[in-house]
């Protein structure tokens, strides 16, 4: 099973790598590292094996977290009305996103990334995903709220891409937020 010491860590260059394309259909050896990145999730979930193997939780995990530079992610999350989502996908690609943006109040974390980063990450609200599936089905999805945004911050993964690098530096005097409405 997969734990922490296979998780590497920011600073890691391969976690600034653009990942490799998986050859389809996907070889047995790419099959069993994606269903091993899925049971990561699961036990990352289960409070008892997370304690037992010291497990940060996680809904969302790409290839490259664990030094494995090919395009496969690992979903594991439920959405706004509970229904759980929970896949690996193959070359996930994002086809198309709507203009509005959203983001995680708390901002984000990741499992390469042991410190707490401040700052809103800016994410497309609704996305359209397509990428194929661990029985080698062709998939297309189309996401919104939580799920939209880790499938997002785990596409990036897969570009080298850390959430942190999406977090906007401003001390623009007039970017202020917005004082809560008088009510
Ligand atoms: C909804 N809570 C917030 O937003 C949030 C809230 C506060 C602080 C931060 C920093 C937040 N941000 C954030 N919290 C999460 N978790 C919440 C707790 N959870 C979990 C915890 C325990 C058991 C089972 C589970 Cl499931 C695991 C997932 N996950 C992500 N990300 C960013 S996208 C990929 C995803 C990821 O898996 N990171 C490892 N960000
Ligand atoms: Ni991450």
């Amino acid at each position: 099973m997969l734990t922490m010491k296979d998780v590497i860590r920011e600073g890691h260059p391969t976690l600034r790598l653009k990942a490799k394309e998986v050859p389809l259909p996907p070889s047995q050896e790419d099959k069993e590292i994606l269903s091993k990145m899925m049971e990561f999730l699961v036990h990352s979930q289960d409070p008892e094996t997370a304690e037992k193997y010291d497990l940060r939780p996680g809904v969302g995990l790409a290839a490259p977290q664990i030094n494995v530079s090919k395009q496969m992610i690992a979903i594991r999350t439920t959405d706004h009305k509970e229904n759980l989502i929970e896949m690996g996908l193959f070359n996930p690609k994002i086809i198309s996103q709507s203009a509005e943006t959203t983001y995680l109040e708390n901002g984000e974390g990741c499992l390469s990334v042991d410190r707490e980063v401040s700052g809103i990450v800016p994410r497309y609200a609704r996305i359209k995903v397509t990428g194929t599936t661990l029985d080698g089905d062709t998939v297309t999805l189309r996401l919104k709220g939580f799920p939209a945004i880790v499938f997002q911050h785990e596409i990036d993964h897969l570009n080298g891409i850390m959430f942190y690098d999406r977090i906007e530096e401003t001390d623009d005097p007039y970017k202020v937020p917005l004082p809560p409405k008088e009510v």
